[in-house]
Protein backbone atom coordinates (compact mmCIF):
# COMPACT_ATOMS: atom_id res chain seq x y z
CA UNK A 1 0.00 0.00 0.00
CA UNK A 2 1.53 3.46 -1.12
CA UNK A 3 2.15 6.06 1.70
CA UNK A 4 -0.75 8.41 -0.09
CA UNK A 5 -3.24 5.70 0.53
CA UNK A 6 -2.35 4.84 3.89
CA UNK A 7 -2.88 8.44 4.73
CA UNK A 8 -6.83 8.45 2.77
CA UNK A 9 -7.17 4.98 4.89
CA UNK A 10 -6.82 7.38 8.24
CA UNK A 11 -8.73 10.05 6.86
CA UNK A 12 -11.56 8.17 5.67
CA UNK A 13 -14.95 7.54 7.68
CA UNK A 14 -14.49 3.75 8.89
CA UNK A 15 -16.93 1.54 10.56
CA UNK A 16 -16.61 -1.30 12.39
CA UNK A 17 -17.41 -3.27 9.28
CA UNK A 18 -14.33 -2.08 7.58
CA UNK A 19 -11.96 -2.76 9.91
CA UNK A 20 -12.90 -6.11 10.42
CA UNK A 21 -12.77 -7.02 6.91
CA UNK A 22 -8.99 -4.89 7.15
CA UNK A 23 -8.63 -7.54 9.80
CA UNK A 24 -9.55 -10.35 7.41
CA UNK A 25 -6.77 -8.50 5.06
CA UNK A 26 -3.82 -8.47 7.34
CA UNK A 27 -3.89 -4.99 7.06
CA UNK A 28 -5.41 -4.25 10.42
CA UNK A 29 -1.60 -3.60 11.29
CA UNK A 30 -1.71 -0.14 9.66
CA UNK A 31 -4.09 1.30 11.67
CA UNK A 32 -1.78 -0.35 14.99
CA UNK A 33 1.20 1.84 13.81
CA UNK A 34 3.04 -1.65 12.17
CA UNK A 35 4.94 -1.50 9.23
CA UNK A 36 4.68 2.24 7.92
CA UNK A 37 3.18 4.47 10.30
CA UNK A 38 4.22 4.78 13.89
CA UNK A 39 1.79 4.52 16.38
CA UNK A 40 1.76 8.01 18.49
CA UNK A 41 3.78 9.74 15.34
CA UNK A 42 0.45 11.08 14.17
CA UNK A 43 -0.01 13.62 17.33
CA UNK A 44 -3.24 13.69 19.23
CA UNK A 45 -5.72 15.46 17.42
CA UNK A 46 -4.23 15.25 14.10
CA UNK A 47 -6.64 13.37 12.49
CA UNK A 48 -9.33 14.07 15.08
CA UNK A 49 -10.15 18.29 14.67
CA UNK A 50 -12.64 19.44 16.75
CA UNK A 51 -14.67 19.99 14.14
CA UNK A 52 -13.52 17.76 11.07
CA UNK A 53 -12.74 20.00 7.79
CA UNK A 54 -15.23 17.70 5.86
CA UNK A 55 -17.79 17.56 8.62
CA UNK A 56 -17.37 13.68 8.99
CA UNK A 57 -17.66 12.11 12.02
CA UNK A 58 -15.88 8.59 11.05
CA UNK A 59 -12.11 10.00 12.22
CA UNK A 60 -9.80 7.70 14.51
CA UNK A 61 -7.87 9.01 17.09
CA UNK A 62 -4.87 6.95 18.00
CA UNK A 63 -4.89 4.76 20.82
CA UNK A 64 -1.33 3.90 21.07
CA UNK A 65 1.46 7.11 22.00
CA UNK A 66 3.19 8.62 24.40
CA UNK A 67 0.41 10.00 26.44
CA UNK A 68 -3.07 8.50 26.73
CA UNK A 69 -6.01 9.62 24.19
CA UNK A 70 -8.60 12.02 25.40
CA UNK A 71 -6.64 14.23 27.49
CA UNK A 72 -5.82 16.80 24.56
CA UNK A 73 -7.69 15.57 22.19
CA UNK A 74 -10.07 17.90 21.36
CA UNK A 75 -13.50 17.20 22.70
CA UNK A 76 -15.95 15.01 21.26
CA UNK A 77 -19.82 15.41 21.61
CA UNK A 78 -20.67 13.24 23.81
CA UNK A 79 -19.21 11.08 27.47
CA UNK A 80 -19.87 7.99 29.39
CA UNK A 81 -17.96 7.75 32.11
CA UNK A 82 -17.46 5.58 34.96
CA UNK A 83 -15.71 4.40 38.18
CA UNK A 84 -14.93 0.63 38.98
CA UNK A 85 -14.53 -0.70 42.27
CA UNK A 86 -12.00 -3.79 42.16
CA UNK A 87 -12.91 -6.85 43.29
CA UNK A 88 -9.74 -8.37 41.71
CA UNK A 89 -8.14 -11.43 44.46
CA UNK A 90 -5.00 -10.31 43.81
CA UNK A 91 -2.18 -8.35 41.47
CA UNK A 92 -2.25 -10.55 38.90
CA UNK A 93 -5.58 -10.33 38.01
CA UNK A 94 -5.33 -6.81 38.01
CA UNK A 95 -3.23 -6.73 35.51
CA UNK A 96 -5.14 -9.80 33.28
CA UNK A 97 -7.91 -6.77 33.41
CA UNK A 98 -5.61 -4.05 32.29
CA UNK A 99 -4.78 -6.47 29.47
CA UNK A 100 -7.98 -7.18 28.29
CA UNK A 101 -9.32 -3.86 28.52
CA UNK A 102 -5.97 -2.24 26.92
CA UNK A 103 -6.93 -4.44 23.99
CA UNK A 104 -10.15 -3.77 23.97
CA UNK A 105 -10.10 0.23 23.86
CA UNK A 106 -7.40 0.35 21.31
CA UNK A 107 -9.72 -1.94 18.93
CA UNK A 108 -13.12 0.32 19.99
CA UNK A 109 -11.19 3.18 19.19
CA UNK A 110 -10.53 2.05 15.48
CA UNK A 111 -14.49 0.89 15.04
CA UNK A 112 -13.94 -2.47 15.41
CA UNK A 113 -15.72 -4.65 18.54
CA UNK A 114 -14.04 -5.33 21.87
CA UNK A 115 -13.30 -9.39 20.34
CA UNK A 116 -13.31 -10.94 17.34
CA UNK A 117 -15.36 -14.26 17.90
CA UNK A 118 -19.08 -12.77 17.26
CA UNK A 119 -20.84 -15.86 14.64
CA UNK A 120 -20.47 -18.91 17.08
CA UNK A 121 -23.85 -19.88 17.72
CA UNK A 122 -22.70 -21.56 20.70
CA UNK A 123 -21.05 -18.58 22.71
CA UNK A 124 -22.23 -15.46 24.12
CA UNK A 125 -20.03 -12.73 21.30
CA UNK A 126 -17.35 -11.58 22.16
CA UNK A 127 -19.11 -7.85 21.33
CA UNK A 128 -22.36 -6.80 22.32
CA UNK A 129 -22.96 -5.55 19.01
CA UNK A 130 -25.22 -2.04 19.49
CA UNK A 131 -22.05 -0.46 17.68
CA UNK A 132 -22.06 -2.95 14.73
CA UNK A 133 -21.28 -0.51 10.96
CA UNK A 134 -21.18 2.94 13.49
CA UNK A 135 -18.25 4.80 12.63
CA UNK A 136 -15.27 4.74 15.09
CA UNK A 137 -16.65 8.37 16.22
CA UNK A 138 -13.07 9.94 17.33
CA UNK A 139 -13.77 7.23 20.21
CA UNK A 140 -11.38 7.45 23.41
CA UNK A 141 -10.65 5.81 26.10
CA UNK A 142 -8.45 7.15 29.38
CA UNK A 143 -7.92 5.43 32.10
CA UNK A 144 -7.20 6.77 35.64
CA UNK A 145 -6.18 5.55 38.98
CA UNK A 146 -8.19 6.32 41.94
CA UNK A 147 -6.46 7.25 45.57
CA UNK A 148 -8.29 3.37 46.69
CA UNK A 149 -6.21 1.63 44.06
CA UNK A 150 -3.25 1.55 46.35
CA UNK A 151 -4.61 0.31 49.58
CA UNK A 152 -3.03 -3.06 51.35
CA UNK A 153 -5.21 -4.87 48.63
CA UNK A 154 -2.24 -5.30 45.86
CA UNK A 155 0.97 -4.35 48.25
CA UNK A 156 0.89 -0.98 45.96
CA UNK A 157 0.60 1.50 48.82
CA UNK A 158 4.00 2.76 48.77
CA UNK A 159 3.52 3.27 45.35
CA UNK A 160 1.03 6.08 45.89
CA UNK A 161 1.71 9.42 44.31
CA UNK A 162 2.47 12.57 46.95
CA UNK A 163 0.06 14.15 44.21
CA UNK A 164 -2.76 11.55 44.51
CA UNK A 165 -4.15 13.32 47.65
CA UNK A 166 -7.49 13.03 49.21
CA UNK A 167 -9.40 16.24 48.16
CA UNK A 168 -9.93 18.72 51.12
CA UNK A 169 -13.38 18.90 52.05
CA UNK A 170 -14.42 22.23 50.19
CA UNK A 171 -17.02 24.72 51.90
CA UNK A 172 -20.30 23.60 50.26
CA UNK A 173 -19.43 20.05 48.95
CA UNK A 174 -22.67 17.68 49.85
CA UNK A 175 -20.79 14.94 48.52
CA UNK A 176 -22.45 11.86 47.58
CA UNK A 177 -20.50 8.66 47.85
CA UNK A 178 -22.46 6.63 45.39
CA UNK A 179 -21.38 9.89 43.04
CA UNK A 180 -17.60 9.31 44.47
CA UNK A 181 -14.58 7.66 43.95
CA UNK A 182 -13.66 4.90 42.78
CA UNK A 183 -10.51 2.76 42.28
CA UNK A 184 -10.51 3.08 38.47
CA UNK A 185 -12.16 5.93 36.34
CA UNK A 186 -12.59 5.14 32.73
CA UNK A 187 -13.18 8.19 30.52
CA UNK A 188 -15.19 7.41 27.25
CA UNK A 189 -15.94 9.89 24.50
CA UNK A 190 -17.40 9.94 21.35
CA UNK A 191 -19.07 11.75 18.52
CA UNK A 192 -21.89 9.32 18.95
CA UNK A 193 -23.73 8.48 22.54
CA UNK A 194 -24.16 4.43 21.33
CA UNK A 195 -20.74 4.35 20.31
CA UNK A 196 -19.57 5.26 23.74
CA UNK A 197 -21.54 3.97 25.58
CA UNK A 198 -20.94 0.52 23.69
CA UNK A 199 -17.24 1.22 24.95
CA UNK A 200 -18.29 1.11 28.17
CA UNK A 201 -20.60 -1.45 28.26
CA UNK A 202 -17.73 -3.67 26.89
CA UNK A 203 -15.51 -2.67 29.24
CA UNK A 204 -17.59 -3.61 31.98
CA UNK A 205 -18.51 -7.00 30.51
CA UNK A 206 -14.98 -7.83 30.18
CA UNK A 207 -14.57 -6.72 33.69
CA UNK A 208 -16.96 -9.82 35.10
CA UNK A 209 -15.47 -11.08 38.70
CA UNK A 210 -12.49 -8.99 38.54
CA UNK A 211 -14.10 -5.30 39.05
CA UNK A 212 -17.73 -4.04 39.66
CA UNK A 213 -18.74 -0.42 38.60
CA UNK A 214 -19.25 2.31 41.38
CA UNK A 215 -20.83 5.18 39.16
CA UNK A 216 -21.66 6.07 36.02
CA UNK A 217 -22.54 9.14 34.22
CA UNK A 218 -23.36 10.06 30.68
CA UNK A 219 -22.86 13.74 29.63
CA UNK A 220 -23.20 15.84 25.80
CA UNK A 221 -22.47 18.93 24.89
CA UNK A 222 -24.04 20.40 21.52
CA UNK A 223 -23.13 18.33 18.17
CA UNK A 224 -21.12 19.07 15.49
CA UNK A 225 -24.16 18.78 13.72
CA UNK A 226 -25.78 21.38 15.27
CA UNK A 227 -23.25 23.76 15.26
CA UNK A 228 -20.65 22.67 12.03
CA UNK A 229 -18.72 26.30 13.33
CA UNK A 230 -17.88 24.78 16.57
CA UNK A 231 -18.29 27.71 18.24
CA UNK A 232 -17.67 27.55 22.40
CA UNK A 233 -20.50 25.27 23.49
CA UNK A 234 -23.07 26.81 26.02
CA UNK A 235 -23.51 24.76 29.53
CA UNK A 236 -27.09 24.49 30.79
CA UNK A 237 -27.18 27.99 32.45
CA UNK A 238 -27.10 29.29 28.74
CA UNK A 239 -23.33 30.48 28.90
CA UNK A 240 -20.72 30.08 26.24
CA UNK A 241 -18.51 27.58 28.37
CA UNK A 242 -14.97 27.13 27.62
CA UNK A 243 -13.52 30.58 26.33
CA UNK A 244 -10.79 31.02 28.41
CA UNK A 245 -9.12 27.19 28.24
CA UNK A 246 -5.66 27.09 27.42
CA UNK A 247 -4.74 26.25 24.19
CA UNK A 248 -3.16 22.11 24.84
CA UNK A 249 -2.74 21.86 20.45
CA UNK A 250 0.55 24.08 21.94
CA UNK A 251 3.29 21.47 23.29
CA UNK A 252 4.42 24.08 25.51
CA UNK A 253 1.26 24.58 27.17
CA UNK A 254 0.68 21.03 27.51
CA UNK A 255 3.63 20.70 29.07
CA UNK A 256 3.17 23.16 31.89
CA UNK A 257 -0.67 22.28 32.75
CA UNK A 258 -1.10 19.11 31.96
CA UNK A 259 1.57 16.55 31.83
CA UNK A 260 3.27 15.10 34.64
CA UNK A 261 6.92 14.90 35.10
CA UNK A 262 9.74 15.00 37.24
CA UNK A 263 9.43 17.06 40.91
CA UNK A 264 7.57 14.79 43.88
CA UNK A 265 6.11 12.58 40.78
CA UNK A 266 7.39 9.00 40.52
CA UNK A 267 8.46 7.72 37.21
CA UNK A 268 5.68 5.87 36.63
CA UNK A 269 3.75 8.90 35.74
CA UNK A 270 5.82 10.43 33.43
CA UNK A 271 3.41 11.47 30.25
CA UNK A 272 0.35 11.31 32.85
CA UNK A 273 -2.13 13.80 33.78
CA UNK A 274 -3.92 13.90 37.17
CA UNK A 275 -8.08 14.29 36.08
CA UNK A 276 -10.41 16.00 38.62
CA UNK A 277 -14.10 14.90 38.31
CA UNK A 278 -16.63 16.83 40.16
CA UNK A 279 -20.02 15.94 39.28
CA UNK A 280 -22.32 19.67 39.72
CA UNK A 281 -25.86 19.98 40.13
CA UNK A 282 -26.98 22.85 39.18
CA UNK A 283 -30.09 24.39 40.50
CA UNK A 284 -31.57 25.47 37.09
CA UNK A 285 -35.03 26.44 38.04
CA UNK A 286 -33.71 29.33 40.56
CA UNK A 287 -31.43 30.19 37.44
CA UNK A 288 -33.98 30.70 35.30
CA UNK A 289 -35.76 32.69 37.78
CA UNK A 290 -32.76 35.32 37.57
CA UNK A 291 -31.98 38.44 35.96
CA UNK A 292 -30.16 38.67 33.02
CA UNK A 293 -28.02 41.10 34.78
CA UNK A 294 -27.60 38.95 37.41
CA UNK A 295 -26.59 36.22 35.55
CA UNK A 296 -23.66 37.86 33.79
CA UNK A 297 -22.62 39.40 37.29
CA UNK A 298 -22.36 35.99 37.96
CA UNK A 299 -19.79 34.51 35.69
CA UNK A 300 -18.55 38.50 34.86
CA UNK A 301 -19.20 37.29 30.96
CA UNK A 302 -22.40 38.81 28.67
CA UNK A 303 -24.37 35.86 27.92
CA UNK A 304 -24.85 36.65 24.44
CA UNK A 305 -21.45 37.14 22.70
CA UNK A 306 -19.35 35.43 26.00
CA UNK A 307 -17.43 38.67 25.78
CA UNK A 308 -15.74 39.93 29.47
CA UNK A 309 -18.21 42.36 31.31
CA UNK A 310 -17.95 45.85 29.27
CA UNK A 311 -16.25 44.31 26.26
CA UNK A 312 -17.47 43.14 22.96
CA UNK A 313 -15.76 40.06 21.72
CA UNK A 314 -15.41 36.69 23.16
CA UNK A 315 -11.92 35.86 23.18
CA UNK A 316 -10.72 39.74 24.18
CA UNK A 317 -8.53 39.21 27.14
CA UNK A 318 -10.09 39.48 30.71
CA UNK A 319 -9.07 42.84 32.44
CA UNK A 320 -9.62 42.91 35.86
CA UNK A 321 -8.92 46.33 36.52
CA UNK A 322 -11.23 47.51 34.38
CA UNK A 323 -13.55 50.13 36.42
CA UNK A 324 -17.04 51.18 35.59
CA UNK A 325 -18.02 55.29 35.76
CA UNK A 326 -19.10 54.65 39.76
CA UNK A 327 -15.07 53.31 40.10
CA UNK A 328 -16.38 49.60 40.86
CA UNK A 329 -14.64 46.78 38.75
CA UNK A 330 -16.68 46.16 35.68
CA UNK A 331 -16.27 42.20 36.06
CA UNK A 332 -17.35 41.96 39.96
CA UNK A 333 -14.30 40.48 42.29
CA UNK A 334 -16.75 37.74 43.49
CA UNK A 335 -17.94 36.79 39.92
CA UNK A 336 -16.86 33.14 38.84
CA UNK A 337 -14.15 34.42 36.09
CA UNK A 338 -12.40 36.85 38.29
CA UNK A 339 -11.96 34.09 41.16
CA UNK A 340 -11.11 31.25 38.61
CA UNK A 341 -8.42 33.59 36.64
CA UNK A 342 -6.39 33.35 39.76
CA UNK A 343 -4.37 36.40 38.33
CA UNK A 344 -3.45 34.75 35.17
CA UNK A 345 -1.12 32.41 37.28
CA UNK A 346 -2.80 28.99 37.71
CA UNK A 347 -4.20 27.27 34.74
CA UNK A 348 -5.59 23.78 34.47
CA UNK A 349 -7.44 22.52 31.26
CA UNK A 350 -11.57 22.02 31.53
CA UNK A 351 -13.17 19.12 29.82
CA UNK A 352 -16.79 19.03 31.10
CA UNK A 353 -19.75 17.78 29.95
CA UNK A 354 -23.49 18.52 30.74
CA UNK A 355 -25.73 15.70 32.19
CA UNK A 356 -29.07 15.60 32.41
CA UNK A 357 -30.24 12.76 34.70
CA UNK A 358 -34.32 12.72 34.62
CA UNK A 359 -36.29 14.54 37.76
CA UNK A 360 -35.44 14.31 41.06
CA UNK A 361 -37.77 12.17 42.62
CA UNK A 362 -38.27 14.25 46.01
CA UNK A 363 -38.56 17.78 44.70
CA UNK A 364 -39.80 17.41 41.01
CA UNK A 365 -36.70 19.36 40.17
CA UNK A 366 -34.42 18.75 37.40
CA UNK A 367 -31.33 16.73 38.04
CA UNK A 368 -29.13 18.35 35.48
CA UNK A 369 -25.38 20.11 35.75
CA UNK A 370 -22.29 19.90 34.84
CA UNK A 371 -20.09 16.78 34.83
CA UNK A 372 -16.72 18.78 35.37
CA UNK A 373 -13.81 17.48 34.17
CA UNK A 374 -9.88 18.98 34.41
CA UNK A 375 -6.68 17.56 33.44
CA UNK A 376 -3.77 19.22 35.64
CA UNK A 377 -0.04 18.26 35.77
CA UNK A 378 -0.23 18.48 40.02
CA UNK A 379 -3.94 19.09 41.70
CA UNK A 380 -2.07 20.45 44.58
CA UNK A 381 -0.49 23.46 42.90
CA UNK A 382 -3.59 23.67 40.70
CA UNK A 383 -7.30 22.48 40.92
CA UNK A 384 -7.14 22.48 44.86
CA UNK A 385 -6.35 26.36 45.07
CA UNK A 386 -8.84 26.75 42.66
CA UNK A 387 -11.46 25.57 43.94
CA UNK A 388 -10.27 26.55 47.52
CA UNK A 389 -10.85 30.31 46.36
CA UNK A 390 -14.20 29.18 44.33
CA UNK A 391 -15.36 27.79 47.06
CA UNK A 392 -15.48 30.17 49.53
CA UNK A 393 -16.82 33.27 47.49
CA UNK A 394 -17.60 32.36 44.08
CA UNK A 395 -21.00 34.36 43.43
CA UNK A 396 -21.92 31.19 41.34
CA UNK A 397 -22.04 28.74 44.43
CA UNK A 398 -25.95 30.25 44.85
CA UNK A 399 -27.06 27.86 41.49
CA UNK A 400 -24.52 25.01 42.26
CA UNK A 401 -23.79 22.36 44.41
CA UNK A 402 -21.28 20.01 44.31
CA UNK A 403 -22.29 16.10 44.72
CA UNK A 404 -19.54 14.11 43.57
CA UNK A 405 -16.29 14.13 43.45
CA UNK A 406 -13.06 12.09 42.49
CA UNK A 407 -9.20 12.94 41.83
CA UNK A 408 -7.28 10.11 39.16
CA UNK A 409 -3.62 9.30 38.22
CA UNK A 410 -4.17 8.91 34.40
CA UNK A 411 -1.02 6.77 33.42
CA UNK A 412 1.15 7.56 30.23
CA UNK A 413 0.10 6.06 27.03
CA UNK A 414 1.49 2.63 25.96
CA UNK A 415 2.89 1.17 22.92
CA UNK A 416 1.43 -1.85 20.78
CA UNK A 417 1.71 -4.41 22.71
CA UNK A 418 1.64 -2.82 25.77
CA UNK A 419 -1.14 -2.37 28.20
CA UNK A 420 -2.41 1.08 29.94
CA UNK A 421 -0.67 0.68 33.80
CA UNK A 422 2.68 -1.45 32.80
CA UNK A 423 4.63 1.37 34.20
CA UNK A 424 3.37 0.80 37.57
CA UNK A 425 2.65 -3.07 38.03
C1 LIG B 1 -12.07 24.59 40.13
C2 LIG B 1 -12.29 24.85 38.88
C3 LIG B 1 -13.60 25.18 38.26
C4 LIG B 1 -14.87 24.72 38.57
C5 LIG B 1 -15.26 23.71 39.62
C6 LIG B 1 -15.77 25.36 37.67
C7 LIG B 1 -17.16 25.18 37.64
C8 LIG B 1 -18.02 25.76 36.72
N1 LIG B 1 -17.72 26.65 35.72
C9 LIG B 1 -18.83 26.99 35.02
C10 LIG B 1 -18.92 27.89 33.93
C11 LIG B 1 -17.88 28.71 33.45
N2 LIG B 1 -16.58 28.67 33.82
C12 LIG B 1 -15.87 29.62 33.13
C13 LIG B 1 -14.53 29.88 33.26
C14 LIG B 1 -13.63 29.17 34.08
N3 LIG B 1 -13.93 28.23 35.01
C15 LIG B 1 -12.78 27.74 35.58
C16 LIG B 1 -12.67 26.79 36.58
C17 LIG B 1 -13.74 26.12 37.18
N4 LIG B 1 -15.04 26.18 36.87
C18 LIG B 1 -11.70 28.43 34.97
C19 LIG B 1 -10.23 28.20 35.26
C20 LIG B 1 -12.23 29.33 34.05
C21 LIG B 1 -11.44 30.33 33.19
C22 LIG B 1 -11.11 31.55 33.98
C23 LIG B 1 -10.33 32.56 33.18
O1 LIG B 1 -9.12 32.68 33.39
O2 LIG B 1 -10.92 33.24 32.33
C24 LIG B 1 -16.79 30.30 32.26
C25 LIG B 1 -16.43 31.47 31.37
C26 LIG B 1 -15.99 31.09 29.98
C27 LIG B 1 -14.74 30.27 29.94
O3 LIG B 1 -13.63 30.81 29.95
O4 LIG B 1 -14.87 29.08 29.88
C28 LIG B 1 -18.03 29.73 32.43
C29 LIG B 1 -19.30 30.10 31.73
C30 LIG B 1 -19.92 26.29 35.60
C31 LIG B 1 -21.34 26.36 35.10
C32 LIG B 1 -19.41 25.52 36.65
C33 LIG B 1 -20.11 24.63 37.57
C34 LIG B 1 -21.28 24.11 37.36
FE1 LIG C 1 -15.85 27.52 35.47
Amino acid sequence: MSGSSKKDLFQKSFSRRDALKLAGAGGIGLLLGVGGIKAGALGEGMLAPAVPADGAKGKVVPFYGEHQAGIITPMQDFICMGAFDLTAKNLGEVRELFTRWTEAAARMSQGQGAGDNNSSPLVPPDDTGEAEGLNPSRTTITFGLGASFFDERYGLSGQRPAALVDLPRFKGDALLSEWSGGDVAVQVCADDPQVAFHAIRNLIRIARGKAVLRWLQEGFQRTGAADPQGSTPRNLLGFKDGTNNPDVQDAAAAKEIVWTEGGDHPSWMTGGSYLVMRRIRMRIEVWDRTTLGEQEATFGRHRATGAPLGGRTEFEPLDLAKKDAAGKPMIPADSHVALANMEGKVKILRRGYSYSNGIDLKTGQLDAGLLFLCYNRDPREQFIPMQMRLAAADKLNEYIVHVGSGLYACLPGVKPGGYIGSTLF
